[in-house]
Order: structure tokens, then C-alpha cells, then sequence
């Protein structure tokens, strides 16, 4: 009999989508992630009941990326798919025109479906939301590092004035007096709200875990849930209460391991900082000097290949803190993401087993120039950054952090993690 899918996630980058499947598999529900939307008579693998499908849809074109987020839903649903997610990001990165409102509403819309959620929080990760703000660590979303992301400055921390420039609906925010109300009351207020508005968004208070047992108790049976991936493990524990069986982990990999840093984050600067301070061998690469063509893909893979270690960190100069923008800046993003993603490739032609990446973006470059389609999640390193095995080439032990996710010692905890443990 084929295997049906329970369970259906969008992911709007790479990175998310690999946060998202972690917590699945982390509340008990078997999933397997699929890079880009698969062919439609792409087998879905014994036993898996979840499926999460990253897109590049954060910094595309409006357009393109609905279109595709759409395909990706319809693929999910033609194998089995009772429930969608569309998974943004905890930081809600997007730029003032959209696409987390066009994709959210489009998908609304070819389902008639009424209303959905709205919920990037990660409180494990500090992202929280109260009275419709969304906070990081604490502090209101625009006041964050993220007013600095060379590709999505957040502009604003107020969810529906996030959404009134990218969406056609508007926003019921649900505070934690509204939430603490029986489910009654809750479904009373967002039935009152309904009698005027054909569509919208609810956007609960979700500042710990017990709210995001609480939202899955309420509104878990709605057939789109969007968010960051707060909502996962409760979402999968939802499903996989009659499954006892915890998926494979999968050991770690013989073979030397390629590090590559795009993000300007605070965490990754940190974590590339401590790399170095520690002994790690490490090349920086600079977009001035690729644009200047005083640094290319072969000079660097020269050096990596004169590199005195099994492990070597190839860092963007704004991983080290240093954002020069000579043009638009996202000539230097796009710059620096062919040459990440060619080096990975490369690494990964000559042997190199253990490929690890900071950065959502340039995790969707990289991804895309390795050509793995279809994943098997095995443990977290950090909560969010599973270790990542390619179907196809079970030797392979891929990581993809989220620029903003993990502890300053990531790095080294990644190579230990995805390495062969010695006997
Ligand atoms: N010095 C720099 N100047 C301009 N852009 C940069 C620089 N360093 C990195 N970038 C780009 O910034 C973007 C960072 O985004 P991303 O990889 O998604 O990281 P994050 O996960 O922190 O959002 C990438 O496209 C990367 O190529
Ligand atoms: O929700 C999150 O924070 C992550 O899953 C995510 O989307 C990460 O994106 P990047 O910061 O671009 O890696």
C-alpha cells in the first residue's frame, strides 16, 4: 500500500525547513524533507507521515513564490496531507512588500479556508509574541540585530502592522487574557470577528510552551497553521500520540568537513569568533575582492586544499562583522552565495563528508548546487539545526544553521557531532 502523509509543511528557506522537520521528529512523527517541490510520482518513503518541503520563496519575487508555495501545497495534499503549515520565519523576515502575507493568503484562499494563526515564536530560541509584538530575546523585533540583515531589515516588531503591508487581511490579535478563556469563549470572540471579515489572521500570545500546547488545543484542527516552528513538537506529538516508535539516529560520517559562513548574525559572528580564537583553521572571504576578481572560487579551493586540517570554516566578511556593500548589497549576497555554494560542491565531489553552513540563504544556495532532493532528519545539534542525511547518499552528514540559531561553541559541537565516533 503506498504511505500516505499526515502532515504538510512549506518552508519559506532551507534553514526553517530543517528547524521545522527537528521538531517533528523531535515530538515523534516520522519526516523526511524534500528540497523544492518533488515530482509528483515521487514515492513517499515507508513510514514517514510528515513531510517538510523547503522553498527559496523568502527573498523571491512575489509572484514566483506564491506560485511556488502553491505547487508545494498541492503536492503535499495529492499524498495524503490533512493539515498544511506554512513556516516563516521566527524573526519574520520579509521585506515590506511581502512574501509571508501573499503566500499565507494565497494558500487561504485556493483552500477556503477562513482564518489561520500567525505564530513565529521559538521560545526556546527567544522569539516570543505577546499582545501581537514580536519580541527577540526580549527585546521588541525591529530594535533586534535584525534591523541590520543586509537582506530583510525588520522595520517593525507589531505583527499586524507586519502583515497590513503584505496581506489582504487583517489581523485579530488574541492576548493572554483572551487565551486564558475556556474554548468557548476563544471561539466565540474569532466567531464575533468573523461575521465581519471573510478572512483573516489570529495572532495568539505565545511566550512559552505552555501557550503553544494551549494554541494547538484551540485552533490545532485548523487545515493551515502558519508560523515558525514553536507549534512543531506539539503539532507532531498531536499526531504521533498512538505512535510509540522514535525514528532512526542515524552515526556519524568518516571524511573531512567543510564549514561555510553567509550570515551577518549576531550568533554567527559569535560563533566564528570562537571558532578561530580556538584553533580552527579559517578563510574569509571578502565580496570587494570577488568583485575585484582578487579573490575567485579556484583561488580559495587552492587554499582549502592547502588547508593543515580535516575541518576548514570558509567565512563571509560579514560573518566576521564586517558588512561592506560596494553596490546594492544584493549583488555581494548573491556573489557571496555562488561562491559558498560552488565550494560546497566542490568539497563535496572530492570526498568531504561533513558539510555544515551558517546562514538561511546561503543554505539555499548551497543545497541547491549540492542537488540532494530528500532528507532523513537525525539528532539536533542546537535546538533547530538537525544533522541532515541525503537519501541518496547516506555517507553525507549536512547541517543547516539558522544565521541567529545555536550555542558560541556550534561549530565545534557540529563537527563532532556529524563525525564517526571513534572505537
Ligand atoms: N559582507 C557582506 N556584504 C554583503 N552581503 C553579505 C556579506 N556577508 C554575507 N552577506 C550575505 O548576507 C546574506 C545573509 O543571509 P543568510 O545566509 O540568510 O543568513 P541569516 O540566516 O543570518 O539570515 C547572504 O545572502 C550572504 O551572502
Ligand atoms: O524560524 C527560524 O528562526 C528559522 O527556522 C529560520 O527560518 C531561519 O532563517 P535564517 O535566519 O535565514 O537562517
Amino acid at each position: 500500500m503506498l504511505q500516505k502523509l499526515t502532515f504538510g509543511c512549506i518552508a519559506d528557506d532551507f534553514t526553517g525547513a530543517s528547524d521545522a522537520a527537528s521538531f517533528l521528529v523531535k515530538g515523534g512523527m516520522k519526516t523526511v524533507l524534500y528540497s523544492g517541490v518533488p515530482d509528483s510520482d515521487q514515492p513517499i518513503p515507508e513510514g514517514v507521515t510528515a513531510a517538510v518541503i523547503a522553498l527559496k520563496t523568502r527573498t523571491e519575487q512575489v509572484d514566483k513564490a506564491v506560485s511556488q508555495s502553491l505547487q508545494a501545497a498541492q503536492w503535499l495534499k495529492s499524498k495524503g496531507a490533512e493539515q498544511l503549515y506554512v513556516k516563516y520565519c521566527s524573526t519574520f523576515d520579509s521585506t515590506p512588500a511581502g512574501n509571508i502575507g501573499p503566500i499565507c493568503d494565497a494558500v487561504l484562499e485556493r483552500y477556503e479556508i477562513p482564518f489561520t494563526v500567525l505564530c513565529p515564536s521559538l521560545p526556546v530560541n527567544k522569539r516570543t509574541v505577546k499582545d501581537g509584538t514580536l519580541f527577540v530575546d526580549g527585546t521588541p523585533l525591529s530594535e533586534s540585530s535584525m534591523k541590520n540583515h543586509p537582506l530583510t531589515p525588520m522595520w517593525d516588531s507589531y505583527l499586524p502592522s507586519l502583515m497590513s503591508g503584505q496581506s489582504k487581511y487583517p489581523c485579530l490579535v488574541l492576548g493572554s487574557e483572551d487565551m486564558a478563556g475556556t474554548d468557548e469563549e476563544i471561539r466565540r470572540k474569532v466567531d464575533d470577528f468573523a461575521k465581519n471579515h471573510p478572512r483573516f489572521y489570529l495572532v495568539p500570545d505565545f511566550v512559552n510552551d505552555t501557550d503553544a500546547d494551549r494554541i494547538i488545543s484551540v485552533f490545532g484542527d485548523l487545515r493551515l497553521l502558519t508560523g515558525g516552528s514553536g507549534l512543531m513538537q506539539p503539532i507532531a506529538e498531536k499526531y504521533s500520540r498512538s505512535q510509540a516508535e522514535q525514528p532512526a539516529r542515524p552515526g556519524g560520517s568518516k571524511g573531512p568537513a567543510i564549514i561555510v559562513a553567509g550570515s551577518c548574525s549576531v550568533a554567527t559572528q559569535g560563533q566564528v569568533r570562537h571558532y578561530l580564537q580556538n584553533g580552527g583553521f579559517g578563510i574569509m572571504v571578502r565580496p570587494g575582492m570577488l568583485l575585484s576578481g582578487d579573490q575567485t572560487v579556484d583561488s580559495i579551493w587552492n587554499q582549502v586544499q592547502e588547508s593543515p586540517r580535516d575541518s576548514v570554516l570558509i567565512y563571509s566578511a560579514g560573518s566576521a562583522g564586517q558588512t561592506e556593500t560596494e553596490t546594492d548589497g544584493a549583488s555581494e549576497a548573491a556573489l557571496l552565495e555562488n561562491t559558498m555554494s560552488e565550494l560546497v560542491r566542490r568539497a563535496a565531489e572530492a570526498g568531504y563528508t561533513r558539510l555544515i553552513c551558517a546562514g538561511g540563504e546561503t543554505s539555499g544556495a548551497v543545497t541547491k548546487a549540492l542537488g540532494y532532493y530528500a532528507y532523513q532528519i537525525g539528532e539536533s545539534i542546537a535546538p533547530g539545526v538537525p544533522v541532515m542525511i541525503p537519501l541518496q547518499h547516506p555517507q553525507i552528514r549536512l547541517v543547516l544553521k539558522s544565521g541567529n540559531f545555536g550555542q558560541k561553541d556550534f561549530f565545534m559541537r557540529a563537527l563532532k557531532m556529524t563525525a564517526e565516533e571513534e572505537k
